[in-house]
């Protein structure tokens, strides 16, 4: 699954992005088991003594606390959605290899994730309600978030490879500070759209119920297929394509 070594082509990076859709769907699946439960999201009501802010703030905090203990942000490819005052890794570090600029390394737009994630994409596939599973659905939106932030982030990795394929389509862009220029260089509009009818797909398969004998009842999805590629469409591509860019722009810092 490398994106280090000797298997650094736009080709092993694609099936990287190719591999990590089996997560972000099942992972929207698993998530869809509980409703919208909405108290986890409402920073009002103060459920956590001591500290102000949604639940689900706490939740991800802490989590990504202990993480970042373990080494989880010592990878380049992992990106926290609270960067701020995160402690240092106290585990020996391994040797990720560096192929990112150290420029575009520090790119960060988990808050449009988070904001999507929540704001736009959960209201679409959750039944409204609450069961109280806080905690539980707390833990499942975070392998949501982290999945689709590790997506996103992968831009990076992507813009590297293309830059490196073509450094004298790019340069003039990046020194002109041209990002629209930039935006169409990087864009495979053919590409985009396999990627759009794949995860349509996957949402179909992975969401079936299977029956061991298989009388063809009515398929009921417990994930619309439409809105993961609807989520594709709308949020993860151009995300990652924003990330590209913001990468490019300090290629050459
Ligand atoms: C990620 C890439 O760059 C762009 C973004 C894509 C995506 O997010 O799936 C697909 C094609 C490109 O327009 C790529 O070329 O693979």
């Amino acid at each position: 699954e490398g994106i280090s070594g000797p298997e650094f082509t736009l080709d092993s990076i694609r099936k990287a992005l190719i591999r990590q859709e089996d997560l972000i769907v099942f992972s929207l699946i698993e998530r869809a088991r509980f409703p919208m439960n909405s108290a986890l999201y409402n920073p009002r009501l103060d459920l956590v003594p001591g500290f102000s802010g949604p639940l689900v703030d706490f939740i991800v905090k802490e989590t990504e606390t202990v993480q970042a203990k373990a080494g989880r942000y010592v990878n380049p490819e992992e990106n926290p959605f609270f960067p701020d005052n995160l402690p240092p890794s106290i585990i020996p570090n391994y040797n990720y290899s560096q192929v990112l600029h150290p420029g575009g390394a520090s790119i960060n737009i988990n808050k449009a994730v988070w904001d999507m994630y929540l704001n736009q994409l959960l209201p679409l596939f959750v039944d409204a309600g609450d069961d109280g599973n806080y905690a539980s659905t707390a833990a499942s939106d975070l392998i949501c978030l982290q999945a689709l932030s590790r997506r996103i982030h992968y831009g990076k990795f992507v813009a590297e490879i293309k830059f490196r394929d073509a450094p004298n389509d790019y340069e003039p862009a990046i020194r002109a500070k041209d990002t629209d220029v930039l935006m169409k260089l990087l864009t495979d509009e053919r590409v985009e759209k396999m990627v759009k009818k794949r995860v349509e797909k996957k949402a179909d398969v992975f969401g079936q119920d299977v029956n061991v004998s298989n009388n063809a009842d009515s398929k009921r999805y417990k994930v619309d297929p439409t809105v993961v590629a609807r989520l594709y469409d709308e949020w993860v591509i151009p995300l990652t394509k924003l990330v590209e860019v913001e990468y490019l722009i300090r290629r050459l810092d």
